[in-house]
């Protein structure tokens, strides 16, 4: 998925809340968007999700399925959780009992089990928060699952879970993106990571400290048209040294397919394969 030029105001003539948006979303990447309170995470990532429509802008090559947990789960909704699970699976593209077999399994692996015929409304903040995370675990693999704030809220026990599950579910194909004030969550595992401030989406410098530790990386060495500086928001976020870019292979295809088309285009010189001990 790819979103291009995206920008998003609530109203015509408003301030822009995120603006000029370019990112690239893989299948198979965990993506990770930083920002300050305020500045727009909740808003590209409710984008991303297909929640919110842009202002301006396109965004193409949506997977056909769409996981999300939502920064505030609507509590007041007329169902158990069991009931609300199985109405998700459903909507996910399950037969009703494979839905049911599924919402429970999930509230299980979560710690929820006994609260499974529990109103919705009368459940902890904590119980709450793990049938937003397992309606959104009940998609499956291979689309995009959007996160905000998904671990808020959630025991240790449960938190393990949902890391695992985010893991296994990048390995099966999954784009995960994500939003969390916990800086290290699922650290040195994120393929790319972007930075939301004053309206603006840029790669953050956080990953060069991770580079996606333990995951294939691809070194991509180009030449430019004389004196050109390296285009903005090239795919992946790659890791820049002069004319050698270092991208986790998952970006890589989208990486060489943003220098070709760039204009002026870029000349692509080689593409190697990183190998694991070395240490740019
Ligand atoms: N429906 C709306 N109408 C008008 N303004 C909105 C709306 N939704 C969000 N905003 C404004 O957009 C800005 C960004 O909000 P957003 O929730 O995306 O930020 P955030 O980075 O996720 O914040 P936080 O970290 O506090 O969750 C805020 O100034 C917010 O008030």
């Amino acid at each position: 998925m790819r979103l291009e030029g995206v920008g998003r105001r609530h109203r015509t003539g408003g301030p822009w809340i995120v603006r000029d948006v370019a990112l690239d979303v893989p299948a198979g990447t965990l993506i990770r968007i930083h920002g300050a309170n305020g500045s727009g995470k909740s808003t590209l990532l409710r984008l991303i999700a297909g929640i919110d429509t842009p202002s301006t802008g396109r965004i193409t090559g949506r997977p056909r399925t769409t996981a999300y947990v939502p920064e505030r789960f609507p509590a007041a909704l007329p169902f158990t959780a069991a009931g609300y699970l199985t109405a998700m699976g459903r909507v996910h593209g399950l037969r009703r009992g494979a839905a049911e077999r599924a919402g429970r399994t999930w509230l299980e692996r979560l710690g929820a089990g006994p609260y499974a015929n529990t109103p919705l409304g009368e459940l902890s903040k904590g119980s709450s928060q793990k049938v937003a995370v397992a309606q959104a675990l009940l998609a499956p693999p291979g689309g995009l699952l959007a996160l905000d704030e998904a671990w808020t809220g959630l025991d240790p026990a449960s938190r393990a879970v949902l890391d695992r599950t985010v893991t296994e579910r990048v390995a099966e194909g999954t784009a995960v993106v994500f939003v969390d004030h916990d800086p290290h969550r699922l650290a040195g595992r994120p393929d790319a990571a972007y930075d939301v401030a004053g309206g603006r989406v840029r790669p953050s410098a956080v990953l060069l400290d991770e580079r996606a530790r333990g995951r294939p990386r691809v070194r991509v060495e180009v030449q430019g048209p004389p004196g050109a500086a390296l285009p903005d928001g090239l795919p992946g976020a790659p890791h820049a040294d002069g004319h050698r870019l270092t991208v986790a292979a998952a970006h890589s295809d989208a990486l060489l397919h943003a220098l070709l088309t760039a204009r002026p285009a870029w000349h692509i010189r080689s593409v190697t394969p990183v190998e694991e001990e070395d240490p740019s």
